[in-house]
Formats: structure tokens, sequence, C-alpha cells
């Protein structure tokens, strides 16, 4: 990957960031502020929301006991949250800067401009979009060079996956910085050397959930079926060890080649739809009707606090909380 602006010294190492700047606070920049707290940085937020800095502390405080199952590093603390009245104020001393702004192509340009002529010098900021190259994003701001992507997954404070990748004109310093920054920070890091598109999770995931909505809008599959499917089936799998590994033990003594020369064959069976569905009016209706039928009347809250415990059961069955046994690939 090419980089057309030499790097900018970043204003410390990434062990010692202090201060993080999350600017958007909804699900991903509340969750993002959620784990930053909790990891003992001082985090200054802004919305442009008028409900955003109650939302905010709803969202912060609902997580709260996750984390502590999960653990505070020493001096974490709720009252580390500030939430400022300007972009300027939220990142002008951070160390690090995480944009997490509506999944909007020119919104994200052009907030990302207004980060850069903001932050401190040679800050690193980082993109949480779900999907867009950052060498979309970056075109016309003269710090291209300090702009990576740091794709988190929902909630940024459980899930432990974040994937960095930077744009034709971001500095290769700038990527490595970001991913020693979140390992430091607690999370596990892919470092992707060229954008591809969807990133590699997304990819995989979108593809599912193309499926999915395949079999919804056909009447093949209802929305509680294909979570069962998942759920009671390979997802278990799938905490423990990817689809490739999942797949090699299918080949039994033999591995992932018998499993090809077995299953190899029917790769070809018209399985999937590869294009995606029509997402129409009677097919919006049917999926979320289908959830709401699925959450039996539990609430958006009662599935995050149902979510936050599974997820927690999950780390710490497979040794990926602090003081839990290894027991596997996985937990490494
Ligand atoms: N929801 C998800 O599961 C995931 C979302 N993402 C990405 O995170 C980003 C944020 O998505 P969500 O948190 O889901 O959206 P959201 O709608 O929950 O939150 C977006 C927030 O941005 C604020 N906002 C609106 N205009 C803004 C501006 N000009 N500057 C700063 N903030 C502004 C809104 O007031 C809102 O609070 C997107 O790029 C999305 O693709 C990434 C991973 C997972
Ligand atoms: C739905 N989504 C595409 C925004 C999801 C993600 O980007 C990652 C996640 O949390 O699964």
């Amino acid at each position: 990957m090419p980089s057309a602006t030499p790097p900018v010294p970043a204003p410390c190492a990434p062990e010692d960031v202090r201060r993080v700047g999350c600017v958007g606070a909804g699900v991903i920049g509340g969750g993002w502020a959620a784990h930053f707290l909790a990891r003992g940085y001082d985090v200054t937020a802004w919305d442009p929301a008028p409900d955003a800095e109650a939302r905010l502390r709803r969202l912060v405080a609902a997580a709260w006991p996750a984390l502590e199952q999960l653990g505070l590093a020493e001096g974490a603390s709720q009252d580390r949250l500030t939430v400022t009245g300007s972009l300027e104020e939220a990142v002008a001393g951070a160390e690090f800067v995480q944009e997490s702004a509506p999944e909007k192509l020119e919104l994200k340009r052009d907030l990302l401009a207004r980060l850069d002529a903001a932050a401190p010098a040679g800050a690193v900021i980082a993109s949480s979009t779900s999907g867009y190259p950052m060498t979309d994003m970056q075109t016309g701001t003269p710090g291209a060079a300090r702009l990576v992507v740091g794709h988190p997954f929902n909630p940024p404070y459980l899930i432990p996956l974040v994937e960095v990748v930077g744009g034709e004109l971001t500095a290769p310093a700038a990527v490595e910085w970001a991913s020693r920054f979140y390992e430091v920070a607690g999370k596990s890091v892919i470092t992707m050397d060229r954008e591809v598109p969807g990133f590699i999770a997304n990819r995989l995931q979108e593809a599912l959930w193309r499926e999915a909505l395949h079999m919804v809008a056909n009447g093949e599959a209802t929305v509680r079926e294909i979570d069962a499917s998942i759920t009671e089936g390979p997802g278990l799998r799938w905490a423990v060890m990817g689809p490739m590994l999942t797949f090699a033990l299918a080949g039994g003594e033999g591995g992932m080649a018998h499993m090809l020369d077995h299953f190899g064959p029917s790769l070809k069976s018209p399985w999937t739809r590869l294009a995606a569905p029509e997402l129409d009016r009677a097919l919006y209706e049917a999926v979320v009707a289908g959830c709401d039928e699925a959450a039996a009347g539990r609430t958006i809250a009662d599935l995050v606090a149902e979510r936050d415990r599974g997820v927690i059961d999950v780390l710490r069955a497979t040794g990926r909380l602090p003081g839990t046994a290894a027991t596997g690939e996985a937990a490494r």
C-alpha cells in the first residue's frame, strides 16, 4: 500500500495513551466509550444529538456490570467520561480518536476532515466504519496519512476483535500504531495489509446474512429457525474454532485434505444465492416481525443483558477471561 504522505510522529507511544476521543456516541461509539473507560482511559465524547449525553451515560451504565465481571483496569471509572459540547473539545487533548458516526460516506468524509483539523498533530484517527474502504473516506483530508479503519464488533466492550486497515494515503506507521494501541487497550487485532471489501469478518457475515434473507423472503425458514440453526449448531463450534479448522475436523483423521476430496465437489451445488435479495417492504416487515416474535416479549435492554451474560460465559468457558485457564487455540 503506497503512502503518499510521510507519517507525522504520534503524540506518544501506544502504551502511553491516557485520553481517547470518541466522536459519535450511539451503539458503537457508546460501546467503545464503555470499553476505553473500563480499560482505565479518560474518555471525551461528542455527539450532535440533543439527547446524546443521557443516552451515552445510560449505555455505559448498562455495560458496566459486564465490564466489572471482565475485570476493570486500575482506576477505571465511569466518572472519567466527559461529554463535550463540541467535536473540537472532544479531540483537543486526545492521543487517539475513534470515529463512530452514521454509515454515510459523505458524512464520514467531512467528519474525518474536521477531526483531522482538530486533533493533536500525529494522533491517529480511526473510523469504526463497517465497510467503507479508508481510501474512499480519506480523499481531501490533508492529514490522510493518520486515518485508519478500526472496525469493531458489537458490543465493542465485549467482543474482542477489531480489524485494522489503512487506505492508499494512510502511513503504514499509523496502521502499526493503531494495531499496537488496540492491543494495549485489550482488543484482539487483525491487521490487514490491503483493503478488502467488507474487511474479513463482515464479508463472511454478510454472505450468511444474504442467504438468511433469501430464506425469509421465500418462506423457506423463519427468523427463529435461522437463529436456532446457528446458536444450536455451527455457532457453538465457531466460538472455539473458526470455519476452516471446524471443517478440517469434518474430514476425520484425513483432516482438510479428506474434507476437500469428499465434500469439495458439493461447492458447485446450487445451494447459495449469491446475489442479494430485494429488501422490499414485504421482506423488511417479515424480518422485523420475525425478530419481534423471536424476542417473545424481551425488550432490547433485556436482550442486551442476556447477550452480555452469554458472551461472558463463552469467554470464560474458553479461557479468554483474565484468571481462566486457556483451553485451546481460540483462547490464545
Ligand atoms: N451497529 C453495529 O453493529 C456496528 C456499527 N459499526 C459502525 O459504527 C458506526 C456507527 O454505527 P452505530 O453506532 O451503529 O450507529 P448509531 O446510529 O447507533 O450511532 C450513530 C451516532 O452518530 C451520531 N451522529 C450523527 N451525525 C453525526 C456527526 N456528523 N458526527 C458525529 N456523530 C454523529 C448520532 O447522533 C448517533 O448517536 C458506523 O460507521 C457503523 O457502520 C461497526 C460495527 C458494528
Ligand atoms: C451490522 N453490521 C454490518 C454493522 C455489523 C458489523 O459491522 C460488525 C458486527 O458487530 O457484527
